[in-house]
């Protein structure tokens, strides 16, 4: 079995004082693509902002590539973030720059020194979603289904174990979601392990993939519907 990414057991989700999820258990292995689904309110933005260090764990275990959530101190955060690649609903690109700038801020950020390197790697990424050549845009310039390819761009460069998407697609009109969620697929079958929180069944449909369901406070896997078996064979 290949390793785990992510390990939960008997985790609890809190938001300040209030208890989101309770002993949840959950394990995503290398090169898995599991969909987080659930109703509004119902802990998906929780718990996977507890996965990248934004909330605290408090009880029970939990490890991401290599750290120990429970254990993990602030100033271990930015270590963790460069392990996971993050991708947001509204993107959250810097909206003062172009896609070239937006990029090479975060490379310089974590620690990329030479020039041509930085360049090498912000064109590769921007080839992968299909942005090469609008490098020089400013963002606002950008559609939203081509900011959320520099949002995907971005949370490549540092070719992360694991990329958590929280609703991704959530902004996005119907067609520009399916070739985003296209994107996101040809990612995973390139070998990546990705984590995606979302509302829209449209994709899970079409894009099936494990599940794993937020309700009533708890975690459950969604157990696959099998083909219905010809009754008459
Ligand atoms: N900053 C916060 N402070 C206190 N409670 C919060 C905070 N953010 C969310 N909550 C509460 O935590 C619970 C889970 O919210 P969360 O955002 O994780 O749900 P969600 O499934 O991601 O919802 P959505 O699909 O609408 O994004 C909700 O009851 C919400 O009101």
């Amino acid at each position: 079995m290949k390793q785990p990414i992510l390990h939960l057991e008997n985790a609890d989700i809190y938001q300040r004082d209030i208890l989101v999820l309770s002993k949840i258990n959950f394990t995503l292995r290398k090169g898995e693509f599991y969909y987080l689904i659930g109703k509004t309110g119902s802990g998906k933005s929780s718990l996977l902002k507890t996965l990248y260090g934004d909330l605290r764990l408090q009880r029970g275990l939990g490890s991401i590539v290599g750290f120990d959530l429970k254990k993990m101190k602030e100033k271990d955060i930015p270590f963790l973030r460069r392990k996971i690649g993050i991708v947001f609903q509204d993107f959250k690109l810097l909206n003062d720059r172009n896609v070239f700038d937006n990029l090479e801020f975060v490379l310089k950020a974590t620690g990329w020194k030479d020039k041509d390197e930085r360049k090498d790697k912000i064109y590769e990424v921007l080839d992968k979603v299909g942005m090469k050549e609008k490098y020089y845009k400013k963002t606002f310039e950008l559609s939203g289904g081509e900011q959320q390819r520099v949002a995907i761009a971005r949370a490549l460069l540092n070719d992360p174990e694991l990329i958590l998407a929280d609703e991704p697609t959530g902004n996005l009109d119907p067609r520009t979601s399916l070739e985003v969620m296209e994107l996101l697929n040809e990612i995973h079958q390139s070998g990546k392990t990705i984590l995606m929180a979302t509302h829209d069944y449209q994709l899970i449909v079409k894009f099936k993939q494990k599940t794993v369901k937020c309700e009533g406070g708890k975690l459950f896997e969604v157990v696959q519907q099998q083909p219905q078996a010809n009754q008459n064979s």
